[in-house]
């Protein structure tokens, strides 16, 4: 509460030009103020949006490869810790430009979440106070809260940044999280620090290709953290880099680069790496007399000691469970969900509708996993099956019952699902003779084989789907309307890809399947959310495996993809009145990529926007 007054009377002095209240600010955020304010930066202006080229942007990408390589990675990790919570994680070069961002789609959308995209700078004399610029300047960690921020208008954010160290103690970059709280978050700014200490680490590792990785510690059982000292040191023994925990331990020690271990410890080289390479924990003294434990973890390429990850401690940290096997994280999906539970307790037909490859199948099997049936999942392709046998395939038939019968009969895929799901896939394909049996079917749950006398009862969970117009069909009378009616007991329309707002939580969920840990950044997600997909997720899974398989690195971003799909052309990327009015600009991008994610639906557009259908139409009439 007197943080909150504090600031409060602080941003009062800052937005009237007075000094500010004494202890009322952290000393760096006051120290930050005063330099914005001196380079005459308006607290209640607009900061500039300063993008530098995406050549830049790549150049500085290359120069940065093997921190960029070890960071995107703990960025997935920090993402998965953290998801959900309306967060964006952004590594920034030495000088505050930022290279690379994975965020929440919520996030990734927001003014916020735009203004902090590859190339953008964020240095103070751009964008006034923040934990970016001001962790670059200051070559510490640094969490900036809310009104903290020196621009009015970031007020409602906090971000947490922490620098990358080389072992020579430069920066050599930042880590950042943002979200869209004014309230501290002391476990995310935690986890970015370790985070940024594990790249540290990690980089140590990569370097000491040739040379031994020894980690130290005074207590044995801390051997496996991030507190643990990490030395890196040449076959013969020379001192290659030592980590910053190291260097703390070690301190008035004489650590300089291609200094003889034994100058360090007391063992000696040679005797300390006998015991360690025994695969053992050694205790030996420093030459300051302090006892460490010391295990080792790398022998030049071949890590015959496996770096244990260290993992985050902290309480009430947010884990993910494993990935969920089917996303639906698109309110119109879940709206569709909301009652799909108990329709299958109840054992209602439920009826999927969607375009090709929009998880149809999959959905049915969802319906199956919540009916708790314990029988089995039989799925049919209707449109496979032979007219002449389409009631034999399904309710079975006796020895010999017609010329093509099995000698043996058949039980049928009805009977094959008592007590489970009988998926009838592509049911527009059911022959209309074939619709009537199937109808008496559901009404009276019993089959009766061809041949057979007796009739059995049976208790089956159907699901149908189609991607045809069912309802056209009826029409046309191609379908009997009984029937229809029937099995839509419980309607599920599919959206098509395009118009999923969940867009990156598919392609990240499907990314986990395929090869998971690989980071897939919101540059990445941007360039394929500009793209058509007519066939739909399991396009985008031949997408995403085309992109694992030619990638040169162990991670995903915009320049992965091949150019072979159609992009979604806007005919502009705003229209032609917001064109000389900037301030007006971004919202109808916004707007008009929605419209086309949204196959051209105006209506959705608007609600999906919260904005009139008049609004959005004035901005979308030009791109037909
Ligand atoms: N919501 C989802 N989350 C994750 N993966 C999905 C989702 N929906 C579909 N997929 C994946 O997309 C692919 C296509 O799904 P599925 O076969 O269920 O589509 P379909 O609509 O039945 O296609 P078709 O109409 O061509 O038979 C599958 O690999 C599936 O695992």
């Amino acid at each position: 509460m007197q943080h909150l007054s504090g600031i409060v009377r602080a941003r009062n002095a800052l937005e009237k030009g007075d000094r500010f209240p004494v202890g009322a600010l952290q000393p760096i955020v006051a120290d930050s103020w005063q330099r914005c304010r001196d380079i005459d930066l308006d607290p209640r202006g607009t900061p500039r949006h300063s993008v530098v080229a995406f050549s830049d942007v790549k150049r500085r990408r290359e120069a940065n490869a093997a921190m960029r390589l070890l960071a995107l990675a703990e960025m997935q990790l920090l993402h998965s810790q953290i998801a959900g919570s309306n967060f964006m994680i952004a590594l920034g070069d030495a000088e505050g430009i930022v290279l690379d961002t994975i965020s929440d789609q919520h996030f990734a959308d927001s003014d916020a979440g735009r203004s902090i995209i590859p190339g953008s700078m964020w240095n103070e004399s751009e964008r006034g106070t923040n934990a970016l610029g001001l962790a670059a300047m200051a070559g510490k960690p640094v969490a900036i809260y809310g009104r903290e921020h020196y621009f009015a208008c970031h007020g409602h954010l906090s971000c947490m940044a922490a620098p990358i160290f080389n072992s020579d103690g430069e920066v050599l970059g930042l880590l950042d999280a943002s979200c869209a709280h004014e309230a501290r978050q002391e476990h995310t700014h935690a986890l970015v620090r370790m985070a940024a200490a594990q790249i540290e680490n990690g980089l140590i590792y990569q370097d000491a290709s040739k040379s031994f990785v020894f980690a130290f510690h005074p207590r044995v059982e801390y051997l496996d953290t991030l507190s643990a000292g990490l030395i890196s040191v040449s076959l013969d023994g020379a001192v290659l880099s030592v980590n910053r925990p190291g260097k703390a331990l070690l301190q008035g020690l004489p650590l300089v680069s291609g200094n003889h271990f034994d100058s360090l410890f007391e063992a000696g080289f040679g005797p300390a790496v006998d015991g360690l390479l025994k695969g053992g924990v050694v205790r030996i003294r420093d030459r300051a007399g302090s006892s460490v434990f010391m295990v080792c973890r790398q022998i030049g390429e071949r890590r015959t000691v496996l770096p244990k990850r260290s993992s985050p401690s902290l309480p009430a940290l947010v884990r993910k469970e494993d990935a969920p096997d089917f996303v639906s994280d698109d309110p119109a999906i879940k709206r569709s969900l909301n009652d799909l539970a108990e329709a299958a307790a109840l054992c209602m037909p439920v009826h999927v509708t969607g375009e090709t490859g929009t998880g149809k199948e999959l959905m049915a099997r969802h319906v199956h996993r919540l009916s708790g049936r314990k029988g089995e999942f039989v799925p049919v392709n209707c449109g496979a099956v032979p007219e002449e046998l389409f009631i034999a395939e399904i309710f079975g038939h006796e020895r010999g019952a017609f010329t093509n019968a099995r000698a043996e009969g058949s039980p049928g895929l009805a009977r094959a699902a008592d007590r489970g799901t009988l998926f009838l896939d592509e049911v527009a394909d059911i022959p209309l003779a074939a619709q009537t049996s199937l109808l008496r079917f559901l009404d009276s749950m019993e089959i009766r084989a061809i041949g057979g006398q007796k009739a059995q009862k049976v208790d089956v969970q159907i699901v149908s789907a189609t991607n045809r117009d069912l309802e056209d069909m009826v029409a046309q009378r191609l379908f009997r309307a009984d029937l229809y009616y029937r099995l839509n007991a419980f309607l599920i329309r599919l959206p098509p890809l395009r118009s999923r707002t969940d867009f990156a939580s598919v392609v990240r969920h499907l990314m986990e399947k395929m090869a998971p840990g690989t980071p897939v950044t919101d540059a990445a997600i941007s360039a394929l959310a500009q793209r058509k997909w007519p066939g739909n997720i399991r396009e985008l899974r031949t997408v995403l495996q085309r992109a694992l398989a030619r990638r040169r690195a162990e991670y995903i971003d915009e320049g992965c993809f091949d150019d072979d799909t159609p992009v979604v052309q806007l005919s502009s990327d705003c229209c032609d009145d917001c064109r000389s009015r900037p301030l007006s600009r971004a919202k109808c991008q916004e707007i008009r990529l929605l419209y086309h994610r949204t196959d051209e639906n105006i209506s959705r557009t608007a609600r999906e926007l919260g904005l009139s259908r008049t609004t959005v139409y004035k901005h979308v009439r030009d791109t037909s």
